[in-house]
């Protein structure tokens, strides 16, 4: 039973996620959709690349020594086209990419050379090795391509192709089932009737658990009554890996998710020292993890940066995802904070010295407006007074 009188930090939420927390199973994926996901296991490479000798620019190919003189043009190399050996005295015209014919030990760029009827001149003191990309230059055989953990970029998907991987071994997406409570709460192209309102959570925490790694196995609205969030935990946790629930979980009549999870299983923290997002709720049933979200949109947005980016990055086995980037940047607001540390939601934007923090005017945790053009979030401590100028540390909201 989690205690719940007292605050608990963040980083006392982020220990108890870490808890027993280790990458899911590996599984091979097809390399066009591979990208953002985690490499389950380091990768060498198969062959050498650039896998030959090749020209590093359109023009001349030819024997350094042999520069200085006027060459007959022996052969034409495109990329993709086998290259016979060059003739002694003689130079090879070549385009970037074809590989260099055997002899030859350097590249003149076209624009320096003056084609004439009986050849090719090329101007003396070509150095040997100009204009060629050696073979194995980037990477030779058996060496360390990309070492597990890594999140594959778009740059990693190209640079496996290279190598020839077609498939890739990555970690199992996270499952994530995505539970809403609120009597009120309608889907947008329903009509409202009065006391309703849409359920913007559930489009911002699906987008948010996308981009943060997740399969998203279960969308699911739940009556307002303790028994339906029972019966809906129950039947989640027997089909994902983490359960997160948004609205709830503070101290309200129909506030049931606590007493839900702790009649199936654990709630391991309740309420943080942080604003928005107090009521969040942690725990776990069997193996499934469990984070009760609080229903504030913004405390929800809040929230999901904090603790399922590291969660979900740490089941995917992917390091870099346990804390958000962090910048200093010079305050632009003047604030005041009373007990908890406040999240505030700001834009930065780089003033050609250093960043500066826009503070949307209303932080209130029911305005998620204060979100949509935020690109960070500025961490004031609790207890404190910022004046305009002052640095702050902003946390990046880069998923
Ligand atoms: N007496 C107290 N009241 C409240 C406390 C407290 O400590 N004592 N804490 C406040 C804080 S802080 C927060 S945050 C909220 C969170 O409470 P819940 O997690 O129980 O959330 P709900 O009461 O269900 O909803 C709060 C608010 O958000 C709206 N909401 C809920 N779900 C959605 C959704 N999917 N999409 C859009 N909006 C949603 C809901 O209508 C409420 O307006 O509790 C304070 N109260
Ligand atoms: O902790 Mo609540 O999220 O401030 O409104």
């Amino acid at each position: 039973m989690a205690d719940g009188g007292r605050l608990h930090t963040p980083q006392e939420a982020l220990d108890s996620l870490s808890r027993g927390l280790a990458p899911l199973a590996c599984e091979w994926v097809a390399l066009e959709v591979a990208g953002d996901r985690v490499l389950a296991q380091t990768l060498h490479a198969r062959h050498d690349t650039p896998p030959f000798d090749n020209s590093a620019m359109d023009g001349y190919a030819l024997r350094a020594a042999d520069s200085g003189k006027v060459l007959p043009v022996s052969q034409r190399i495109m990329a993709g086209q086998q290259a016979l050996p060059l003739e002694a005295g003689t130079c090879a015209r070549i385009f970037t990419g074809a590989p260099l014919p055997e002899g030859a030990d350097s590249v003149i760029m076209q624009e320096e050379v003056d084609v004439r009827d009986d050849g090719a001149f090329i101007p003396a003191g070509l150095a040997a090795g100009n204009s060629v990309r050696l073979k194995g230059r980037e990477i030779t055989t058996g060496t360390e391509l990309i070492a597990q953990g890594t999140r594959l970029n778009s740059a990693a998907l190209g640079f496996l192709a290279g190598q020839g991987f077609d498939q890739v071994p990555v970690y199992r997406k996270p499952r994530v089932g995505l539970l809403f409570t609120g009597d009120e709460l309608k889907l947008p192209g329903e009509s409202l009737a009065p006391g309703q309102i849409y359920n913007g959570n559930r489009f911002m925490l699906m987008d948010l658990l996308v981009r943060f790694g997740a399969e998203l196995s279960l969308v699911e609205q739940v009556p307002d009554t303790l028994d339906a969030m029972t019966q809906a935990l129950d039947r989640a946790s027997r089909q994902v890996d983490v359960i997160v629930t948004t609205g709830g979980v503070s101290v309200g009549d129909a506030d049931y998710v606590r007493r839900a999870l702790e009649s199936l299983g654990e709630l391991d923290l309740w309420r943080l020292s942080i604003r928005p997002g107090k009521p969040l709720a942690l725990g776990h049933i069997d193996q499934c993890r469990f984070v009760g979200l609080a229903g504030n949109p913004v405390s929800s947005f809040v929230g999901a940066w904090l603790f399922l980016r590291p969660l979900l990055g740490g089941l995917q086995g992917c390091k870099e995802m346990h804390v958000l980037p962090e910048v200093t940047a010079q305050a632009d607001f003047e604030t005041e904070t009373a007990g908890r540390d406040h999240y505030m939601r700001v834009t930065l934007q780089w003033d050609g010295d250093s960043y500066r923090a826009y503070a949307f005017e209303d932080q209130d945790s029911s305005i998620l407006r204060s979100c949509v053009t935020a690109n960070a979030l500025a961490v004031i401590k609790a207890h404190s007074k910022i004046m305009p100028g002052e640095r702050v540390r902003c946390l990046l909201l880069v998923s």
